[in-house]
């Protein structure tokens, strides 16, 4: 009777543990994607590692990562198998905002993503494009807040197809649409565009005046855009030992092929045509920090590496997902550092005009 008494005292333990550990320590963000269903996006299981390997030797010699014409390849492998993991752990929006008293984390995210609408003043009906779109959290959210035509671009096909699914599901399909490209090369017709917007997707280009000029192109004349740029602040200071360290950390486990200065944004957006009409760091105060959600869910991301080594070891998650997960939860460090010590910021808003004819319309 006494060992009748124990085992179930120890199954109920387990039981309660179990729950704890899966339900209460907090689900993956998104109801939409299971741990189970964890993947290479387009890149086949068995080829998930060597592709991992490839994507972290670009960092083992530098020299690989500056040639220019290899960045979009790289980046496209790096989506291929972060994406799943990404919707799984944060959500639909491949992005930060900062952190909103009294919102929800949903909420915050939505704000920031309305932001960057209401800026570049488009009206229902009218045409924008979404410059680096991910699976389309961002475009969703737009979409329903500003009834445009949203026609969003990626280079990773695997998204364009979650992008699609996650469109027609929101029963949104009629506003949102999906192309896959490059957006150093955008498939568009110059002067199409009623506006457009990126959100922390340029930094992923090797050089910006080439996505700015690209943009540039797509626009009609008079027409907004709008970017959330990744940056280092004016408080990053090269010389130190810590910042260079907290940097490189973000450039490898975000695929980046260098961060640049904030000083640098607006002067790019001005060579290639643009004038300038805001910039601000939206992460400075009295905006609330954007990187407390990715400090708080530290005991979370434990809890999914226990979870993914689980999955890979009995075959369900392909080999590779380890690791891609172990750089994930380094970044994740990494940007806190950076975040908390103020040399990095990924919300650096630009908006910038293209002006009616070749003027001599000024910056304000
Ligand atoms: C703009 C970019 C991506 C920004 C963020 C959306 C992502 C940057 C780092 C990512 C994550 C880090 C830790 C992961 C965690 C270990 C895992 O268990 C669950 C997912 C993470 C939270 C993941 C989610 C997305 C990020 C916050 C870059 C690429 C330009
Ligand atoms: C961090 S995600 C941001 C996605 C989206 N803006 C969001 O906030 O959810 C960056 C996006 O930029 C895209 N991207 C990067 N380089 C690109 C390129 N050369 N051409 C097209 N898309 C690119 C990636 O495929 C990815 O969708």
């Amino acid at each position: 009777m006494e060992s009748l008494t124990l085992i179930c005292t120890a199954a109920l333990l387990c039981g309660g543990l179990l729950y704890w550990f899966v339900c209460i320590l907090g689900p993956a963000e998104q109801k939409g994607k299971r741990a189970v269903d964890l993947s290479g996006g387009s890149i086949s299981a068995e080829n998930v590692q060597a592709n991992y390997d490839k994507y972290s030797s670009f960092f083992r010699r530098p020299k690989e990562i500056e040639k220019s014409e290899k960045v979009p390849d790289f980046v496209d492998t790096f989506y291929n198998l972060v994406t799943d993991i990404y919707e799984w752990g944060w959500g639909q929006s491949f992005h930060f905002s900062p952190a909103v008293a009294g919102k929800s984390h949903l909420d915050a995210t939505r704000l920031h993503e309305q932001m960057a609408v209401d800026l570049i003043k488009v009206k229902p009906g009218d045409r924008i494009v979404d410059v680096g779109c991910g699976v389309g959290g961002p475009m969703r959210a737009i979409a329903s807040h500003s009834r445009a035509k949203v026609v969003g671009i990626t280079i990773n096909e695997y998204q364009v197809n979650r992008a699609r699914l996650h469109n027609k599901k929101a029963g949104l399909d009629d506003l949102c649409d999906v192309v896959c490209g490059n957006f150093l090369e955008m498939p568009f017709d110059n002067d199409s565009f009623d506006g457009a917007y990126s959100i922390e997707a340029t930094c992923h280009a090797p050089k910006l005046e080439e996505v700015y000029a690209e943009v540039y192109r797509v626009l009609k004349p008079g027409a907004l855009y709008v970017s959330y740029e990744w940056v280092t602040t004016e408080k990053f200071n090269g010389d130190d030992q810590e910042h260079v360290e907290v940097i490189q950390g973000i450039e490898r486990g975000d695929a980046l092929p260098g961060l640049r200065s904030y000083a640098d944004i607006a002067a790019t957006a001005e060579k290639v045509g643009f004038v300038v009409v805001e910039e601000k760091d939206l992460a400075k105060p009295p905006a609330l920090p954007w990187w407390t959600r990715l400090k708080m869910g530290r005991i979370a991301y434990w809890r999914n590496h226990i979870v993914i080594i689980v999955l890979s070891t009995l075959g369900i998650a392909p080999k590779g997902t380890v690791d891609v997960h172990e750089m994930l939860f380094k970044t994740a460090d990494f940007l806190t550092r950076g975040g908390e010590s103020g040399i990095f910021s990924p919300m650096h808003m630009i908006l910038c005009r293209k002006p009616h004819a070749a003027s001599h319309e000024t910056s304000s």
